[in-house]
């Protein structure tokens, strides 16, 4: 008698892709949620327990500096404990690091709880990521990637939406941070399910195998082309504007310009809520059209004049802001984050793919772990310049123009990030270019 020859398993079910797809959503959903949850309750703990701006900075930067130490090592994990477990295990840690944050203002047990978020959240990207390769390769991969960092910016524009839906829980700092654990739960539960489903399935569907884990390898870094460290350049300045921007967005709106909190957090929203709608528009447009390093330059010009904008400009009148019960905020700040909006919708859009251009796909992996080490260097240390400017020049309602030296900051980063985008856009229309101005697919000969 023969050995029976094994049979090819079938690649998993339509149905069977997207539940992997909502599970694995909902847990970048709980992960994106609680990193934004911080930026509503800035001025309770400043006004309830007496932070100083320094203080908020360097919680805020402490997730940068874990994301740091694990972009080095997570990837050996995941490819270790497979991505099911990882998925678990990341979520897990968030969910302990948004009950640290919660259970006590003290200083230190914050620093500890953001530092630990940084630990389980970074990786948890990365994890799904991985995942999401191996359910949809070789299907609509780009598409469920998409879904899967809306979703994720949805967190963030939910923990921004919290000031208004849950605007009973902010008579203190701490039950929003409760709220925060509470998703960072729901996140967790995702990630048993999405255990269980692949458990499941294992050995019945072809799962392939996960591609290894994009890991940092340094040997060899010096080769990659100047393009690709101008790329590097405009992702740092860019991140590290933007984010810190959000993360103190709130409570400088209530502070310098005497929004509610509610109206604050609404404006705030703005910034995923346009990238969740524009993003994919613009990815399409610049893969017909081109023109990469024009596009950023362009994106860079734009960030360019909008912190002194806010900073400076007259308020307007007060306008409704669209697609919300009519709350009315003044016509700059409204244009403002709707500029801001468009940047972070464009430049990510053409960014993070234009790498693909310009390294070899074997050395993708290291290419991007280094952009994000880099990005997060960048994401820790800002923070704690624009607290020192805040706490030096004595920020607050009584004093907004205390803001303007953190605003003028900014303003030096996004001159920067113009400067980088010029000199991609010059090497990329010389002779040694990559065919980033080009359409996807043709390059130049
Ligand atoms: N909002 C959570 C932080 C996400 C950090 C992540 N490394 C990142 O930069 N993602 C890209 C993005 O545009 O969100």
């Amino acid at each position: 008698m023969t050995d029976p020859v094994p049979r090819a398993l079938p690649r998993p079910s339509p149905a069977q892709r997207w539940l992997a797809l909502v599970l694995v959503s909902v847990a970048m959903f709980g992960n994106y949620y609680v990193y934004d949850a911080f930026g509503p309750v800035v001025d309770l703990l400043r006004e309830q327990e007496g932070f100083t701006y320094d203080q908020i900075s360097m919680v805020f930067s402490a997730y940068s500096v874990a994301a740091v130490v694990v972009l080095l090592i997570g990837g050996y994990v995941i490819d270790r404990w497979g991505t099911k477990r990882s998925i678990a295990l990341f979520a897990a840690i968030c969910l302990a690091a948004a009950a640290l944050m919660a259970s006590t203002a003290r200083f230190e047990t914050m620093l500890a709880g953001r530092f630990l978020l940084g630990i389980g959240a970074e990786p948890l990207i990365v994890a799904a990521t991985a995942a999401l390769a191996k359910w949809f390769k070789g299907k609509e991969l780009s598409f469920a990637f998409g879904i899967n960092l809306s979703i994720a910016r949805l967190g963030s524009a939910s923990a921004d939406w919290s000031t208004s839906f849950a605007s009973g829980l902010y008579a203190n700092w701490q039950d929003p941070l409760w709220l925060a654990t509470g998703v960072a739960t729901v996140g967790l539960t995702a990630a048993m399910l999405y255990w269980m489903v692949e458990a499941r399935l294992e050995g019945r569907v072809d799962l392939g195998e996960a591609a290894a884990t994009d890991r940092l390898e340094l040997k060899g870094m010096y080769a990659f082309s100047a393009s690709y460290w101008y790329i590097v350049g405009l992702c740092v300045v860019f991140y590290s504007t933007v984010f810190p921007f959000r993360a103190f967005a709130i409570d400088y709106f209530q502070q310098a310009h005497g929004l509610a909190r509610e109206t604050a957090g609404m404006l705030s929203s703005l910034l995923p809520v346009a990238a969740i709608i524009v993003t994919p528009l613009f990815g399409l447009w610049v893969d017909r059209v081109g023109r990469r390093s024009l596009f950023m330059a362009i994106g860079s010009l734009a960030m360019l004049p909008l912190f002194l904008l806010v900073t400076y400009a007259p308020p307007g009148p007060d306008i409704p802001m669209p697609f919300t019960d009519g709350t009315r905020v003044p016509l700059t700040l409204l244009v403002v984050m709707l500029m801001l909006g468009g940047v972070f919708s464009l430049i990510p859009a053409v960014m993070w793919p234009a790498v693909a251009y310009i390294v070899r796909e074997s050395r993708l992996g290291s290419a991007y772990s280094m952009m994000t080490l880099c990005q997060q260097v960048g994401v820790a240390l800002v923070p704690l310049v624009v607290g020192r400017f805040n706490t030096a020049f004595g920020a607050g309602p009584e004093h907004p123009a205390g803001y303007a030296p953190g605003m003028w900051f900014y303003t030096a980063l996004a001159a920067l990030g113009l400067l980088f985008s010029y000199l991609l856009w010059r090497a990329e229309s010389g002779p040694a270019a990559h065919g980033l101005e080009y359409p996807s697919g043709e390059k130049p000969a």
